[in-house]
C-alpha cells in the first residue's frame, strides 16, 4: 500500500567526520537501519570507537578508513577502498566540517582556505568520487550536512556561513545534473546540537540564552533528531525528493517577532 520502507538493510553508506559528534551519530543510525558504514575522519582511534559501538549493535557493520578529506588523493582513496571492500556505495553523507569564528575584517587567507577546503571542496570531491560509482549502479543518495548558517546570517563566521550556503546550492545543482543517473542529492541544515564543535559555545550561559531566545522550541537539538532526517533522505520514503534542504532547527529559521 502506501507506507514506504525506511529499512536500509544491505545498503553501503560512507560518512565523513564519523569519528565524533553528528557524524558518529549518523554512522550509528545508518548501521542501526542495516547499513554497512564507511567511517572516515583523521583520527583512527575515534573511528575505532564508532566502529566498536556499531559492532555492539549486532546490526549493519563498518569499515574504518582514516584520512584527511581536504586531500583529494586521501578522499578519493578512502571511497575507492570502501567500494572495494563493500562492493559499491549507495549513500554518501558529507558531514565533516569545521569553523574558525573570526570577525570578517580579521579573516586570514589561511582561515578562509581551511574552512572552504573542509566544509565545501571536500564535499564536492567526495560527491564526484561517489557519483562515478553511483552512475554505474544507476542509483545513489548523497546527503550534505549544511547548517542553518547557510540559510540565514549567523554571528559565528562569514566563511563558515558562506561555505554552508554554497553547500546548499551545490546540492541543488548536483541534484539537477545527476538526476539522469538516478542519483538524488539532498541536504540537512541543523541548528545547534551539543558536539565537540559547539561544546565551548553552548557552555557559555549568555550565548546559550541568546540561542534559546531565537529558538521557538527553547532547546538545542538531540543527536538522534538530526539522524532521523538523514535516514529518511537515504530511504525509499524520499524516492521523489532531490535538491532539497531539510532544516532541523527547533523553529529557529522561521522565528519572526
Ligand atoms: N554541532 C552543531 O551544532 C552543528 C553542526 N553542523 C555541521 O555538522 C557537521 C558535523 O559537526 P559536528 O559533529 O558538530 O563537528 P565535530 O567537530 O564534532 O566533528 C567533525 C568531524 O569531522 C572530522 N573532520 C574535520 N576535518 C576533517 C578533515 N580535514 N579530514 C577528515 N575528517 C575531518 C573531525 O575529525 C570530526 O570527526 C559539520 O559539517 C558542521 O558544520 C551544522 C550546524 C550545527
Ligand atoms: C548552527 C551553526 O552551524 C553553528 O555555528 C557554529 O559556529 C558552529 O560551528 C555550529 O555549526
Amino acid at each position: 500500500m502506501y507506507l514506504p520502507s525506511f529499512n536500509l538493510e544491505g545498503k553501503r553508506a560512507f560518512v565523513t567526520g564519523a569519528g565524533r559528534g553528528i557524524g558518529r551519530a549518523i554512522a550509528i543510525g545508518l548501521a542501526e537501519a542495516g547499513c554497512v558504514v564507511g567511517l572516515m575522519s583523521r583520527t583512527r582511534s575515534d573511528l575505532e570507537e564508532t566502529a566498536a559501538i556499531i559492532q555492539s549493535l549486532n546490526k549493519g557493520g563498518s569499515i574504518v578508513l582514516p584520512g584527511d578529506l581536504t586531500k583529494r588523493t586521501e578522499m578519493e582513496g578512502a571511497i575507492a577502498e570502501f567500494v572495494s571492500q563493500a562492493g559499491g556505495i549507495d549513500i554518501l553523507v558529507n558531514n565533516a566540517g569545521m569553523n574558525i569564528r573570526t570577525p570578517a575584517l580579521e579573516v586570514t587567507d589561511d582561515e578562509w582556505e581551511l574552512i572552504v577546503q573542509t566544509n565545501l571542496k571536500s564535499a564536492f570531491v567526495a560527491s564526484q568520487a561517489a557519483a562515478r560509482y553511483m552512475k554505474e549502479q544507476k542509483e545513489g543518495r548523497i546527503i550534505n550536512i549544511a547548517s542553518v548558517g547557510g540559510h540565514t546570517a549567523l554571528r559565528t563566521g562569514v566563511v563558515y556561513g558562506s561555505t554552508k550556503a554554497a553547500l546548499i546550492h551545490m546540492t541543488k545543482v548536483l541534484a539537477m545534473e545527476w538526476a539522469q543517473y538516478g542519483i538524488q542529492v539532498n541536504a540537512v541544515g541543523p541548528w545547534y546540537f551539543r558536539t565537540p564543535l559547539t561544546e565551548k559555545l553552548l557552555s557559555d550561559e549568555a550565548y546559550l540564552k541568546d540561542i534559546l531566545d531565537r529558538t521557538p522550541m527553547k532547546r538545542v537539538g538531540k543527536l538522534e533528531e538530526v539522524v532521523g532526517p538523514v535516514v529518511f533522505l537515504a530511504s525509499d520514503a524520499a524516492n521523489y525528493m532531490t535538491g532539497q534542504t531539510l532544516l532541523v532547527d527547533g523553529g529557529m529559521s522561521i522565528y519572526g517577532f
